[in-house]
């Protein structure tokens, strides 16, 4: 039996499915996706290669007429570049106002083809079919769709919902490591600014999960989800507390487009950022030490990261200043004030944010 968590935004809701070999549900769920237009599965190399045939023929099952479009993949091809070359796709593959997108990938693939479907033919049904624990537990849910720019992450986009997310677990027994560890980083994210409990046990649970154990993931994907689906659907548009999943994110997207979007997946610049937010917080007497501690050495232990290498710290501030979440040209940050609660955090003075950049 499928996990099932609903994304309540009145007219936008839809439904997250959880499950472990759960692909032959997928069909049965397609009942709203019109049948008289052409489809577009949406994938990159590496999970086409893996995965594409299957999904194909789940949905021609369902009756669906696909096309497909593979994309190179990987953070550098998140851009306008692949997105003009994205609608051409659809174009010439005779998509119109009634098709539907099928994302199936990370959450490159899901930000990218997200933002198609938002803007095609001024907007048309997308669903997040979500193969990477960062896209399971964040990315495919919550409508932020959008490309990078060379200034910055993510600067061009939409707020646009998707009608159904649709995760099989096992999916993730063939992501590489690093990609796995990334998304760790984004799940420790909810421990830190939601839910202590869930940060007890990725303390606690350390070897399962590193050991991809199905139920410690089904366990962690349906608790980020909930958390995910509870903040999103009393703040989509991110006036207020939807800030708070950007923990990690205002230093993290600095480092990325600082070094071009190769250096860092983006999970692990955030866990960078995780680890800098903290100590700006403990340097400020807004988290104590023995937190601020827990916070670093989880990082720590599940492989990830703590130091952004050489870039020059006034690089990484000027580059803050670039966030979207900034008001009036003033930095504002969450910053962890308890393991479990963070804080939004405004007026944030630039010197103070270079002087923990050691
Ligand atoms: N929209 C949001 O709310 C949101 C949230 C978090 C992150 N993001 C964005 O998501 C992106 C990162 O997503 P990501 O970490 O999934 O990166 P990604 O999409 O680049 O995927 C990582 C790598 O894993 C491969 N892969 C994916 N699934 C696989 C599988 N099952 N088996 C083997 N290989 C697999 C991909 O081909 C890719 O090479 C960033 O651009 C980030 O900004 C968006
Ligand atoms: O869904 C959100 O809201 C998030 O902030 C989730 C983040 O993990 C994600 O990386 C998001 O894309 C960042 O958004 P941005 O608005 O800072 O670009
Ligand atoms: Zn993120």
């Amino acid at each position: 039996m499928n996990r099932v968590i609903n994304v309540d935004l009145g007219e936008q809701s839809y439904n997250i499915h959880i499950g472990k070999e759960c692909l032959p549900s997928l069909a049965g769920l397609l009942a709203g996706v019109p049948r008289g237009s052409r489809s577009i599965l949406v994938s990159d190399d590496i999970v086409f290669r893996l995965y594409g045939e299957q999904f194909y023929e789940i949905l021609q099952s369902a009756g669906l007429k696909i096309e497909v479009a593979v994309l190179a993949g990987g953070e550098s091809c998140k851009n306008l570049e692949t997105l003009g070359w994205l609608y051409e796709q659809m174009i010439s593959k005779g998509l119109d106002r009634q098709s539907t997108v099928f994302a199936l990938g990370g959450g490159v693939v899901g930000d990218i083809a997200g933002f198609a479907a938002a803007s095609f033919m001024r907007g048309i049904g997308y669903i997040q079919l979500p193969t990477s624990l960062l896209a399971q537990v964040d990315s495919s849910v919550g409508g932020k769709t959008g490309v990078n720019l060379s200034l910055g992450k993510n600067l061009v986009g939409a707020f646009y919902q998707p009608s159904l997310v649709f995760a099989d677990v096992n999916l993730l027994n063939t992501l590489a490591e690093k990609e796995y560890q990334t998304g760790l980083a984004e799940v420790i994210k909810y421990g830190v600014i939601w839910d202590s409990k869930l940060f007890d046990y990725l303390e606690t649970n350390i070897e399962s999960i590193k050991a991809r154990d199905m139920d410690c993931l089904i366990h962690i994907i349906s608790r980020c989800c909930e958390i995910k689906a509870e903040i999103v659907a009393q703040d989509e548009k991110e006036k207020g507390l939807r800030a708070l999943l950007n923990l990690g994110h205002t230093f993290g997207h600095a480092f990325e487009a600082l070094t071009e979007y190769k250096k860092f997946t983006h999970g692990q610049a955030v866990a960078i950022g995780m680890v800098y937010a903290t100590r700006l917080a403990a340097a400020t007497d807004m988290i104590n030490e023995q937190d601020a501690k827990r916070v670093t050495d989880l990082i720590k232990n599940y492989g990830l990261p703590l130091h952004y290498g050489d870039i020059r710290p006034s690089e990484i501030v000027a580059r803050m200043h670039l966030d979207k979440k900034n008001t009036g040209g003033k930095i504002t940050l969450v910053l962890p004030a308890a393991i479990g609660r963070s804080e939004i955090v405004g007026e944030i003075d630039p010197a103070q944010i270079e002087a923990i950049l050691i």
